[in-house]
């Protein structure tokens, strides 16, 4: 794949803090247009990754890539081109929702239309509203409209849907599956295997500063022998049965040959795929 079809390219990433070796030699690279997950338990070194691309950190070695521009030399040009969402903004609190993000319309060459970004944001309604009445999810998705405002091409959330509630998070599911559709490529940490599982095109693990695995959510794990297929079944006398294999058509094939021999029916027969999650778990435990 050529280069310019990627928006990030990450080759050899290294950062330490004194004697801590926090990322130890992390490489990929996130096309164009794709929405990328980072995954990883506390401490895995996901901030300090995002924290180099977005070129709030310095990194100890490595080569990083970032819309062809090294970061850490912090352009203009690329700072207008990068949309991000922080952990947590909480500024402006006494300046209403539309005026804040026409004051940041304001700093762009070419920003995208404030009503539209608050439409994208799940903020309809609250256009008048003053910074300090809105909820803590409320205010998530102003950092989120803050960040859509300059219309970046490429945009860092970092655990976009931490503290929301079921719904505002399927809200901000939709805005960032209307961010996919609009071209843009969305660089995702989260802790919820749920949410990369069904927004992210690829997604990586990490664990102390490694990754362990890369790919698509749906494809991580099968085939790989570490986790498997399970087969859930009733047995005759209403018993739940379950069992993990590898062979599933070899598995099933025995199973119900030996239930008709039997006589009997296999209720709420069920083959699953290993979830992101059951992935996850096995190789960060
Ligand atoms: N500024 C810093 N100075 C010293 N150590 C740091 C600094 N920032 C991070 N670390 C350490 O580097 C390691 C990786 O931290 P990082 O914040 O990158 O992890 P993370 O995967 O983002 O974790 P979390 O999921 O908790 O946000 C941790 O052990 C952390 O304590």
């Amino acid at each position: 794949m050529s280069s310019s079809n990627l928006a990030i390219e990450v080759r050899g990433l290294r950062k330490s803090y004194g004697d801590l070796e926090a990322v130890r030699g992390v490489d990929f690279s996130v096309r164009r247009g794709e929405v990328y997950g980072l995954l990883g338990p506390n401490g895995a070194g996901k901030t300090s990754t995002v924290e180099i691309l977005e070129g709030y950190r310095e990194r100890t070695a490595g080569d990083v890539s970032v819309l062809g521009f090294d970061p850490q030399q912090r352009a203009r040009e690329l700072r207008a081109r990068v949309g991000i969402v922080l952990q947590s903004s909480g500024v402006y609190r006494h300046v209403k929702v539309k005026e804040v993000l026409e004051h940041f319309a304001g700093l762009y060459a070419d920003p995208r239309d404030v009503d539209e970004v608050i439409e994208l944001a799940g903020l309809r309604g609250k256009e008048d509203a003053r910074t300090r009445t809105l909820s803590g999810g409320q205010l998530r998705r102003l950092d989120f409209a803050l960040a859509l405002v300059g219309d970046p091409e490429l945009i860092f959330l970092d655990e976009p849907t931490t503290g929301f509630d079921p719904a505002a998070r399927r809200g901000a599911w939709d805005t960032i599956r209307s961010l996919k559709a609009l071209g843009k490529t969305v660089l995702l940490t989260t802790h919820y295997l749920d949410e990369a599982q069904v927004l992210a095109d690829r997604v990586a693990i990490i664990k102390d500063g490694r990754i362990l695995v890369e790919g698509a959510p749906s494809e991580l794990g099968v085939g790989s022998g570490s986790v498997r297929y399970r087969v859930a079944w009733r047995n005759g006398s209403g018993l739940l049965n379950q069992q993990e294999t590898d062979d599933p058509t070899t598995f099933l094939h025995e199973l119900t040959t030996a239930a008709l021999a039997r006589g009997e029916r296999l209720d709420s027969l069920s083959v699953s795929r290993p979830t992101l999650e059951d992935v996850y778990l096995e190789l960060t435990a």
